[in-house]
């Protein structure tokens, strides 16, 4: 398979007499942070199993995670999903996990102006614990809460621009950008993989475009 993590899970599994996994999707790890409170679990939990719990905020304790099988092209992908505590207090725990992530969803809430004022700050972390070519996309969430809005889409989109990232407003509560998030980074992961000199390079810009403008949808920029 292709990934670095992919592949070698079942090593040792093709005993005689039972029949060996013929090709084990391969294992693509992604991770999500920002502040604490933008809503990386309900994020996490609207595209596992597409649901939303409002209600009480409990924050995450350290690090978490959660698989999900995608199928890019008809191939299936295993998605390994870090969600990370935003505290403060669990950085040191975090910052051991960024170097095995091969993609990095990135949260600020769009009802926070801190949240947002520190993604720069996160994207300092991200320069120096992370893998050099990490996949990083930009998320404005809580795209659903308009009335509570403090941080305009043009801001967002000009701050990813700056750090040449894609970017998008969510909602966790509504799902609505959830799935595309991941579905663009698998599909950007994946075509790196695979990538053949003669091959255009895949463009994650133009593809999330491209589904937006499919299904009628949003706010990217
Ligand atoms: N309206 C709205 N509320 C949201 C959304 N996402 C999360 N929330 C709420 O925001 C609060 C925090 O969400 P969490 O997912 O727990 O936040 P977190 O980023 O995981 O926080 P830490 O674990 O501390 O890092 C909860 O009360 C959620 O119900 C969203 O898209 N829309």
């Amino acid at each position: 398979g292709w990934g670095r993590s992919g592949g070698g899970r079942d090593a040792g599994t093709g005993q005689r007499g039972r029949p060996a996994t013929p090709h084990p999707a391969p294992v693509l790890q992604v991770m999500l942070l920002g502040d604490s409170g933008v809503g990386k679990t309900c994020f996490l939990l609207q595209f596992k199993d597409g649901a939303f719990l409002s209600g009480t905020f409990i924050a995450t304790v350290g690090i978490d995670f959660r698989n999900k099988v995608v199928a890019v092209d008809g191939v299936k992908v295993k998605l390994q999903i870090w969600d990370t505590a935003g505290q403060e207090r669990f950085r040191s725990v975090t910052h051991a996990y960024y170097r095995d992530a091969q993609a990095l969803l990135l949260l600020y809430d769009i009802t926070s102006k801190m949240s947002f004022d520190n993604i720069r700050a996160w994207l300092t972390e991200i320069h120096e614990y992370a893998q050099k070519d990490v996949v990083i996309m930009l998320l404005g969430n809580k795209a659903d809460v308009s009335s509570e809005r403090m941080v305009r889409t043009e801001d967002g989109a000009s701050l990813a621009r700056e750090y040449g990232v894609p970017f998008m407003e969510t909602s966790a509560k509504t799902g609505m950008n959830v799935e595309l998030a991941f579905l663009a980074i698998a599909r950007e992961l994946k075509q790196r993989a695979m990538q053949l000199p003669d091959v255009p390079r895949f463009q994650i810009h133009d593809y999330i475009e491209a589904q937006q403008k499919r299904s009628g949808c949003c706010a990217f920029v």
